[in-house]
């Protein structure tokens, strides 16, 4: 696998152990680093003039210095602008050594419209809010519309979290990191300051990436590839999954309805609207496919698990906050099996802002259904109102606490969705586009959640390749969407998904 995503204090582990099991030594690493950066400069600049190499006290400094090296070889006008030295004996001050050029001070740093900067100022060892040098570095960046070319991350910005150390921050056109993406590449606002990401290959084998035993990845197909369903041939409808979706009242039956189309366009086999007495009629009139029942509370929810045996369900979208959304949760958690789920969404969440510790403890009995919580940032912070205000830890931390503490997965929604099992796997999304940012859209996402539940796939993949896929029909669809375009929209994806599947292909990333 190569979609793993590494700490910055994993990183450092994994370039000792490279070192230590050879054949490249610290500097040699650091030669290949820099070397990886100065040739995606020279491929992006062909005619760069001018450029300015700053360069930092750790090994950051040492890439910069390589890159002014071999900018400086191939012909360009390379300068170099230090904050601080490397210590003496370090493969940074090696790197120093070996660039002829004359470092200067970093105060008269003075870029000019045309120029390329090369920020190697801080990388993984970023441990403070940047100097006002380096902040003054950034403005006059930012005055002269400077594309500046990032050094593994835009100093400022920490790998851990994707969060600025300080206030500032560099703003790059390109970041070229090494090995692996950490964190703070794909969680925002770092994704954004990274402008484009390039992972170079800097000699750090797979192995070597492999011993570390990171259970953090990339979302994507090659995560859960091996568990997504495809029909078999002698399937029957109820074989593929049978999803049941909760329906609000009467004046609020619509966000279930697109719960309910998407789990079906999401393959499941049979989809049932469990909708309350009042909006049987309005739910009636706007069904096809999907078929409906009447439950107005936990004891006639029962009965329908006990007649009809679904493997999925979907409770909180439009259904209105409050003790009948609870209770059902409880008949579900208790009464469905061990071996069905229930995604729990919007107000099925807040329905628990009171009491987050009965839906913890339910949820952690070994025979309870499995559960899938889908909060975005408010719904997150009421139920986990202690990891959300807990300012050190990182959005992919605060996913892993909170799914620890469900005991269920947590699909903590937004730009940068994380997804996190109880077991520790965590997987960022990063094919997610502001078109998703639309009425009814997180609706949608449950009810694909559940489909692939529904079809067998394990809860964190299930999870993972619905995040996924839900941005990936949206991207492919483009300006205008609607969350009602969104269960038609899937259908390019899941088509390629599934050729990929039978062909073997790997076409997908
Ligand atoms: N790992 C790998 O595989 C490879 C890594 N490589 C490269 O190494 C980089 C990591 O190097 P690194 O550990 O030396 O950290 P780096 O970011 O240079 O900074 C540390 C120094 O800066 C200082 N300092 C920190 N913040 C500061 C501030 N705001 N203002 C002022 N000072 C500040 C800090 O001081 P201290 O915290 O000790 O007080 C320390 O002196 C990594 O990003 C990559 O580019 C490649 O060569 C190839 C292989
Ligand atoms: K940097």
């Amino acid at each position: 696998m190569s979609n793993e995503i590494l700490t910055p204090r994993e990183m450092a582990e994994a370039d000792r152990l490279a070192i230590a099991a050879g054949p490249f030594t610290g500097i040699q690493l650091m030669r290949n680093a820099g070397a990886a950066v100065a040739a995606e400069v020279l491929r992006r600049w062909p005619a760069a003039i001018r450029v300015h190499v700053l360069c930092g006290p750790g090994n950051n400094g040492g890439d910069g210095y390589v890159v002014a090296r071999l900018l400086a070889d191939a012909g360009v006008r390379a300068s170099v602008w230090a904050e601080g030295r490397p210590k003496a004996g370090s493969d940074a001050a090696q790197a120093a050594a070996e660039c002829t050029i004359e470092a200067q001070p970093i105060s008269g740093f003075m870029p000019e419209r045309g120029d390329i900067v090369i920020d190697a100022l801080y990388g993984a060892g970023l441990s403070k809010p940047l100097s006002p040098n380096a902040v003054s570095a950034i403005e006059k960046c930012r005055d002269a519309r400077i594309s500046v070319v990032a050094v593994d991350l835009p100093s400022g910005i920490s790998g851990e979290t994707g969060h600025p150390v300080g206030k500032e921050a560099f703003r790059a056109a390109v970041t070229v990191t090494f090995a692996r993406k950490k964190p703070g590449h794909l969680l925002h606002p770092g994704r954004d300051a990274c402008g484009e990401l390039v992972v170079a290959d800097i000699g750090i084998g797979a192995d070597t990436v492999a011993a570390i035993g990171s259970k953090c990845f990339e979302n994507g197909p090659a995560l859960w590839r091996g568990s997504f369903p495809t029909p078999a041939a002698d399937t029957h409808k109820y074989r593929r999954g049978h999803v049941a979706v909760f329906s609000g009242g009467a004046a609020s039956t619509g966000a279930a309805r697109l719960s309910a189309l998407a789990a079906a366009r999401g393959g499941a086999g049979a989809v049932t609207l469990l909708s309350p007495g009042n909006a049987l009629a309005v739910n009636a009139v706007h069904l096809t496919s999907v078929m409906l029942r009447r439950v107005d509370d936990a004891d006639d929810a029962r009965a329908f698990i006990a007649d009809r045996k679904p493997s999925a369900f979907v409770l909180g979208p439009g259904f209105g906050v409050g003790e009948a959304l609870r209770e059902l949760v409880f008949a579900i958690l208790e009464t469905a099996g061990s071996e069905t789920s229930l995604v729990l969404d919007a107000d099925g969440i807040t329905s628990f802002e009171d009491t987050p510790a009965s839906l913890f403890i339910t949820a952690g009995v070994e025979s309870a259904a499995t559960l899938v919580l889908t909060p975005h940032v408010g719904e997150f912070a009421r139920l986990f109102p202690g990891i959300a205000g807990d300012d050190a830890l990182s959005k992919l931390d605060k996913a892993r606490q909170a799914a620890a503490r469900l005991h269920g997965v947590v699909v903590y929604k937004g730009p940068d969705t994380v997804i996190a099992s109880p077991d520790g796997r965590a997987a960022i999304n990063s094919n997610g586009t502001p078109l998703l940012a639309t009425a009814g859209s997180g609706d949608v996402l449950s009810g694909i959640v559940a489909a692939l539940l529904a079809q067998g796939m394990p809860a964190f993949e299930a999870a993972c390749a619905a995040v996924w896929m839900h941005a990936e029909a949206a991207r492919r669809f483009g300006p205008g969407l609607i969350a009602e375009d969104l269960p038609l929209a899937l259908l390019p994806v899941l088509r390629d998904l599934v050729a990929e599947h039978s062909d073997g292909s790997g076409g997908l990333a």
